[in-house]
């Protein structure tokens, strides 16, 4: 499901965060924001999934302006993972990704059998079904990351828009999850639209990296396009070294920061 983003504004009381910002996301696509921290990626994540009204400027999902979606029916389409998502301690993982069937049932009672088959395919698709009955909060930070992105995925959204979904992560978890999502996107062509902090997880997964920078987009290209010591020295103040794997996917060793007066 493609998306634009059209000359968009956006901000907080005095502050302007982003500055006429234009993006496209192509269907069947994954695209990664990338930026120093304060850039403003979580900010255009939030406009793009209603979370924050934009100044100017507007977002069209499948040829629509999301503003004139109804709440379910944006929820059946697109569905968000923000930064801070609230700790649901009591509730078990299954409850959780249940609540993720919300915007296609009908009223407020049971799970249909149809959701119910939903919730059981989506734990098994993340690997969560031996979590079923446990209590959210009892879960470690990379099982409980798991059963957040299962909720949105029972959801069964075409869009999904994550913000940093590795975060907290171990290594082996941070990889979980990437090749969970390039899964999705592969097997199901749900578009992605995400942030990702990890340069070399980014250039993993992503058709397309994005960074942000002075409110505005810099840069758009594909990893080999970004993972270059220029644009890392431009966007992030670090001097780089830059390879490529035998897998062909560039990857960054960061090898020092660069000093203000020579970015
Ligand atoms: N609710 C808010 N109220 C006021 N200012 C905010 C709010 N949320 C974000 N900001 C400010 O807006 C700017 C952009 O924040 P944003 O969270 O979009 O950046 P980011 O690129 O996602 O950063 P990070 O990499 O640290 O997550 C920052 O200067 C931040 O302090």
């Amino acid at each position: 499901m493609k998306l634009d983003v059209k000359s968009v504004s956006a901000g907080y009381g005095g502050k302007l965060v982003l500055d006429g910002v234009d993006l496209t996301v192509p269907e069947g696509g994954i695209l990664t924001l990338v930026g120093a921290n304060g850039s403003g990626k979580s900010t255009l994540l939030k406009v793009i999934g209603r979370l924050l009204e934009p100044r100017a400027g507007e977002i069209v999902l499948d040829g629509r302006a999301i503003r004139s979606y109804g709440t379910t029916e944006l929820a059946r389409k697109m569905a968000i993972l923000p930064q801070l998502h609230h700790a649901a301690g009591e509730i078990t993982v299954g409850e959780l990704v249940g609540y993720g069937r919300f915007p296609h049932r009908r009223g407020f009672g049971q799970l249909s059998a149809d959701d119910r088959a939903v919730v059981d395919e989506t734990l098994k698709l993340t690997r969560l079904e031996p979590f079923r009955n446990r209590p959210v909060g009892t879960l470690s930070g990379g099982e409980r990351q798991r059963a957040w992105i299962a909720m949105t995925l029972a959801q069964q959204p075409r869009f999904l828009l994550l913000d940093e979904p590795t975060t907290f992560l171990d290594v082996r978890c941070q990889f979980d999850i990437i090749e969970l999502v390039c899964d999705l996107n592969r097997r199901l062509g749900i578009t992605v639209l995400m942030v990702l902090h990890d340069l070399n997880l980014a250039a993993r997964c992503s058709d397309i990296l994005v960074t942000l920078k002075e409110r505005k987009i810099r840069h758009i290209g594909t990893p080999a396009e970004i993972l270059r010591p220029e644009i890392l020295r431009d966007i992030f103040g670090i001097e780089a070294e830059i390879s490529t794997g035998t897998d062909g996917i560039p990857y960054c060793i960061p090898t020092g920061s660069v000093k203000e007066d020579q970015r």
